[in-house]
């Protein structure tokens, strides 16, 4: 039987889309009677001849038809079609429109400000300079004309030729007549405005004749200025043309073009087509939705973005081409922002006046390139800020504190190691803020560090033993943290600024870092954020260690690729993702990577001091409220109490990947000459024996260990996972973001 989509005809006629569409609306029978319809138009007939004997197995109604052209098959897809616009993009956004009115308000004010200044200072000399020039113009061709001037050539060839005769004398009488007659039409002008003068002298006094004079003398002024400018051939006011082209179709599709992507060399060819959808205002911009030849896609086009903005005329500031996965790859959507981001007034915080945040979930920490906000995850996640000197790191992790402040139940420990105490204002609401790296604040910090992994320990041991139906998935949850609950579990965020100071400290560097990478490998799930800032990201002042469990990533403006995608990941820089791009005045005004697919920029909001200290203020009071203030912010003494074991000083000069001791085990006096260096003062003079005393302590017991060839090559030992385990009391959690 025949189908619908028996598209083809024998006849060579195809049905058009309308055909189709009737067919497709028709009932099954009478389609067929409608295809046969079809097929009998064919001129090809059974060749009796030919034709098959035996039993007809489902015979075709009709001859297989000859192969024609198969036209396009009509599928219908909803998404194919984009809904119209009813209102316009202004009419719809009070926003948009009073944009729109403030842009050609400040237009009109900069060109009234412009002109104004220099109509007296500029303009008005100029003019009066063109107005002298254009009176000696007129003077000279009244002069010319009285003396018949134009005439001068004619005249003498003629007079030439009849030198001397009758004829000579006729020719130069009628050029004294008329040089005599012109001068007397002048002279009779000048009677006349004599006589017009004395008049209105008689009739109106001396005010009437100067005020004809000022406005005969100011309508002759304006003469001769108009004579001499149109002689100077330029005009008097400065015009000025912007070398910013406008934004029309043509001008976004030959940028677009010099791009060279996918098939847009067929484009130029005109094979191919740069689509330009829409283009239309919107906050802070213009925004235009394009749909790029095949083949070219909008990652294309934002790892490009720099060429873009050289093609359109543009700061690469105010060029931001974005995707539109939900359409399709090609669709690329640009927005074109009006001023560059550190020209904008800076961006205000949602929270700054009222408001409670819940770290478990987003909450606005700045706004992005169109003004929209740009929100971030604290929990479960560890994060860092990096960027040159002054560029804000310390004012986003403000943000981000202020944030976890406005959450009651969140602890927050502090260390500001650059000392200028840009972080103190935290100190009424902290269980620990500290500014300074003197060796007795990277002490603090090595103790609150210690502190808060026996706390993790303390809490994966109890998150172990709840049953599955509390802790599903093994970690602190929002309901876990509730207030009140019994479990003492509460988010804690953990703040190190300019953490390569402590990284790289001689004397508690290693113990810092070593405590650090734990805290970050396994706090997430147990409620531990852990927030480094730095000015120097390398890996030094990161550890590599630390650096790769950093889900978050912010990069405000740095100098190089290396440093880019030491902040940002590696292979940022190559995707387009490049913070390099950033000038000195974007201040506070970062990439954000691991908050979506793929990095965002985010303008942090600004909150100087006095605002940080009034939410402060606001945080406490609801703390207070609940009973939630605890540490230094509760009038506690800071935590000096050293924590730590044998087991983490042991792990502090045992690396994971010890190049000498690849296998995990090391003798024992091998790691008590390590001890004696890294704490002569708790380790000298320790011998294999009083290692292994000490680490039974703890459950761990030396093991036969044979290392390297020759004689007494077998000596005790430890195994590194057993010291980890009874150190860390490690168990198995699951991936947080992982759900
Ligand atoms: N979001 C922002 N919007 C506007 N200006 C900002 C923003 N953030 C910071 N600034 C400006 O940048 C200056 C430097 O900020 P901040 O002290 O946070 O820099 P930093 O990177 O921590 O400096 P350093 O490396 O010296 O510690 C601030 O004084 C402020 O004026």
């Amino acid at each position: 039987m025949t189908t619908p989509n028996d598209e083809h005809t024998p006849s060579g006629h195809t049905p058009d889309d309308d055909e189709l569409q009737a067919m497709f609306d028709r009932p099954a029978a009478d389609l067929t009677v409608r295809s046969a319809g079809l097929l009998n138009q064919s001129t090809v007939t059974a060749d009796e001849d030919n034709s098959l004997t035996g039993e007809v197995i489902d015979a075709p109604t009709a001859p297989e038809a000859e192969a024609t052209p198969r036209a396009p098959r009509v599928v219908e897809h909803r998404g194919d079609h984009e809904a119209l616009t009813i209102l316009p993009e202004w009419a719809k956004s009070p926003e948009v429109f009073l944009g729109a009115v403030r842009r050609e308000s400040a237009f009109l004010a900069s060109w009234v400000g412009h002109h104004g200044i220099r109509l007296p200072f500029v303009y008005l000399p100029r003019f009066l300079a063109r107005a002298g020039l254009g009176f000696g113009l007129c003077v000279r061709d009244l002069a010319r004309w009285v003396t018949d001037a134009e005439n001068k050539t004619t005249r003498a060839a003629l007079m030439l030729g009849v030198k001397g005769t009758a004829e000579w004398k006729t020719l130069r009488k009628e050029h004294a007549d008329g040089v005599r007659a012109r001068l007397g039409g002048l002279a009779a002008a000048g009677f006349t405005s004599g006589v017009a003068g004395v008049t209105l002298y008689t009739y109106t006094g001396p005010d009437g004749l100067t005020a004809a004079a000022i406005a005969t003398g100011t309508a002759a002024l304006t003469a001769f200025g108009v004579v001499g400018t149109r002689h100077a051939a330029t005009p008097i006011a400065e015009t000025h043309k912007s070398d910013v082209p406008k934004l029309t179709v043509d001008v976004v599709t030959d940028a677009l073009l010099t791009l060279g992507l996918g098939s847009m060399g067929e484009a130029k060819r005109g094979n191919a087509e740069i689509k330009v959808l829409r283009i239309f205002p919107t906050t802070g911009g213009v925004e235009i939705h394009i749909d790029l030849p095949p083949g070219a896609t909008a990652a294309d086009v934002i790892e490009r973005k720099d060429r873009l903005a050289s093609a359109l005329r543009r700061p690469e500031d105010t060029v931001w081409p974005e995707g539109n996965p939900k359409a399709h790859p090609s669709r690329l959507n640009l927005f074109i922002a009006d001023k560059g981001l550190s020209e904008r007034d800076v961006a205000q915080w949602k929270y700054r006046n009222k408001g409670t945040v819940n770290v478990f979930e987003p909450f606005v920490i700045g706004e992005d390139q169109r003004g929209r906000h740009v929100s971030t995850n604290l929990m479960y996640n560890n994060g860092i800020v990096g960027g040159l000197p002054g560029m804000g790191k310390t004012f986003l992790l403000r943000v981000l504190l202020l944030g976890a402040a406005l959450d009651p139940r969140t602890e927050l420990h502090i260390h500001e190691l650059k000392g200028t105490g840009d972080l103190m204002p935290f100190a009424p609401i902290a269980h620990v803020c500290n500014a300074g790296d003197d060796p007795e604040d990277l002490q603090a910090l090595r103790a609150d560090l210690l502190a808060v992994k026996a706390e993790m320990r303390r809490r994966a041991r109890i998150i172990r033993e709840l049953p599955r139906d509390v802790a599903a998935e093994s970690k602190v949850t929002d309901e876990l943290a509730a207030v009140g609950n019994p479990y003492g579990f509460k988010p804690l965020l953990f703040v190190i600024d300019e953490s390569q100071l402590a990284f790289t400290d001689g004397d508690y560097g290693d113990e810092i870092t070593a405590a650090v990478e734990d805290i970050t490998r396994r706090g997430r799930a147990l409620g531990i954020m852990m927030w480094l800032a730095t000015q120097r990201p390398n890996k030094d002042a990161i550890p590599t260690g630390i650096s790769a469990l950093l889900s978050l990533r912010m990069c405000l403006r740095v100098g190089d690729q290396t440093t880019n995608d030491m902040v940002l990941g590696t292979s940022m820089y190559k995707a387009g993702h490049r913070a390099t791009i950033f000038s000195q005045e974007d201040k506070g005004i970062a990439l954000l990577a691991g908050e979506k697919s793929d990095p965002q920029l985010v303008r942090g909001a600004f909150i100087d001091g006095s605002m940080a200290d009034k939410i402060v203020e606001r945080a406490r009071a609801i703390r207070e409220a609940k009973g939630l203030l605890t540490g230094q912010a509760a009038g506690e003494e800071p935590a000096d109490l050293d924590h730590s074991t044998v087991l983490d000083h042991l792990l502090a000069v045992w690396p994971e990947n010890d190049p000498e001791w690849a296998n995990g085990k090391i003798w024992s006096d091998e790691l008590a000459a390590r001890l004696a260096e890294h704490k002569p003062t708790l380790y000298a003079g320790w011998d294999a024996a009083q290692v292994n005393a000490a680490t039974k302590r703890h459950g761990v017991t030396a093991k036969n260990v044979k290392h390297g060839t020759g004689a007494n090559n077998v000596r005790k030992g430890l195994v590194r996972a057993e010291v980890v385990k009874a150190a860390g009391d490690v168990i198995e959690l699951p991936n947080p973001t992982d759900d």
